[in-house]
C-alpha cells in the first residue's frame, strides 16, 4: 500500500527529504502528495504540487519542515483532525498550550531527533530519575546566527566577528524564541530530559549556550548531562545543509529515517531497527 505524504515547507530540509526518499518513491511505497507553502511563486514545483493545508490534512502523514511558527500555526489542527504529523520544528513544543494540543491526539505525533543524537540515553536516564541537569552548546557560523530582530548594526557586528562569541546563555524556551531556526535541538533535549514529568520540567533542566564562530565550517552541538545515572557528553559536528547554512544536513537524513520507521510501524514497508 502506498503512503501519501504531504510536506509543510519546501525549503532546504523538504527538498533534501524528497531526494532521500527516492528509493521508497521508486518502489511505490511513498507518494509525495503536495507541499504547503505561503509563497508558491518563490519555490520550485514540489512533487504533487502546492496544496492548501486542508488538503494536506487528508494525507496519511504530514511532515512539517517550515519553522516553529508554522508548526504552531498548523500542527494543532492537523493532530485534532486525526492526521499523523512528523514535526521537525520541535521548538514549537516549548509553548505549553501547543505541546498539549500536539500530544493530545487523536493524530499521531512524531518528533525528530533532527540534528543531534543521544536522546535515547537522556530519555532513559531521566525516566529513571537519574538525570539532574543537561547543557547544550550550539556553535555555528556567525552569519547563520543573525536574526531578523537584531538591529542592522548588531547584525553587521556579528557577521564581522574575528573571534568566537557567546551570543546567548539561558533556557531552551528563551533560546527558541530568539533563534527559532537554530536551536530546535535544545527543546528536543529538554523533551527527552522530562523523564515522567511535564515538558516544562525537562526544559527547566537544560541550559543552552549559542556561540557564533567566524572560523568554523561545521555546526557543532556539544551535549552534557549528569545525575545519579552517570555523566555523559556527546559532541556532534554536522556539515551544514548546502541550501541553508543554519540547518545541519543531518536533519533531513534524520527525518527520512523517521519517515521509514513510521512506514514500517504502519505496515507500509520494511525499515531496519
Ligand atoms: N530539529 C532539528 O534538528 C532542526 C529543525 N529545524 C527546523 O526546520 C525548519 C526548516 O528548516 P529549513 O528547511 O532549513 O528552512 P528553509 O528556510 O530552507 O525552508 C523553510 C520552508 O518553510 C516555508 N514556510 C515558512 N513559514 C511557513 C508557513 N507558515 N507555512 C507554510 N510554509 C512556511 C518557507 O517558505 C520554506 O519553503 C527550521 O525553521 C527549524 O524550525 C531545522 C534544523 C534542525
Ligand atoms: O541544524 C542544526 O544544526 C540545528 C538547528 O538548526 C535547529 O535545531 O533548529
Amino acid at each position: 500500500m502506498t503512503a501519501r505524504i504531504a510536506l509543510i515547507g519546501y525549503g532546504a530540509i523538504a527538498r533534501e527529504l524528497v531526494e532521500h526518499l527516492a528509493p521508497e518513491r521508486e518502489a511505490g511505497v511513498v507518494e509525495l502528495a503536495g507541499a504547503v507553502v505561503r509563497h508558491p511563486e518563490r519555490h520550485p514545483s514540489p512533487p504533487g504540487g502546492f496544496v492548501p493545508i486542508g488538503e494536506a490534512a487528508a494525507r496519511d502523514l504530514v511532515v512539517e519542515c517550515a519553522g516553529v511558527a508554522a508548526a504552531r500555526q498548523h500542527g494543532p489542527a492537523l493532530v485534532a483532525a486525526g492526521t499523523a504529523l512528523l514535526v521537525t520544528s520541535v521548538g514549537a513544543l516549548a509553548d505549553a498550550e501547543v505541546a498539549r494540543a500536539l500530544l493530545g491526539g487523536p493524530g499521531e505525533l512524531v518528533l525528530t531527533s533532527g540534528a543531534i543524537g543521544g536522546l535515547d540515553l537522556i530519555r532513559a536516564a531521566a525516566q529513571a530519575g537519574g538525570l539532574d541537569r543537561a547543557t547544550i552548546t550550539t556553535t555555528k557560523t556567525a552569519s547563520s546566527l543573525v536574526q531578523p530582530w537584531m538591529g542592522a548594526a548588531e547584525a553587521a557586528r556579528i557577521r564581522g566577528l574575528a573571534e568566537p562569541e557567546l551570543l546567548f546563555d539561558g533556557t531552551p524556551a528563551e533560546a527558541i524564541e530568539r533563534f527559532p531556526g537554530n536551536v530546535n535541538v535544545a527543546v528536543a533535549l529538554g523533551i527527552a530530559a522530562r523523564g515522567l514529568g511535564d515538558i516544562a520540567d525537562g526544559l527547566a533542566r537544560v541550559r543552552v549556550r549559542i556561540v557564533a564562530d567566524p572560523r568554523t565550517d561545521t555546526s557543532t552541538h556539544v551535549i552534557g548531562a549528569e545525575g545519579s545515572s552517570g555523566a555523559y557528553r556527546f559532541e556532534i559536528g554536522n556539515r551544514p545543509s548546502r541550501a541553508n547554512p543554519r540547518t545541519s544536513a543531518l536533519t533531513a537524513q534524520a527525518v527520512a529515517a523517521d519517515v521509514r520507521a513510521w512506514l514500517a510501524r504502519r505496515g507500509h514497508g520494511a525499515a531496519g531497527p
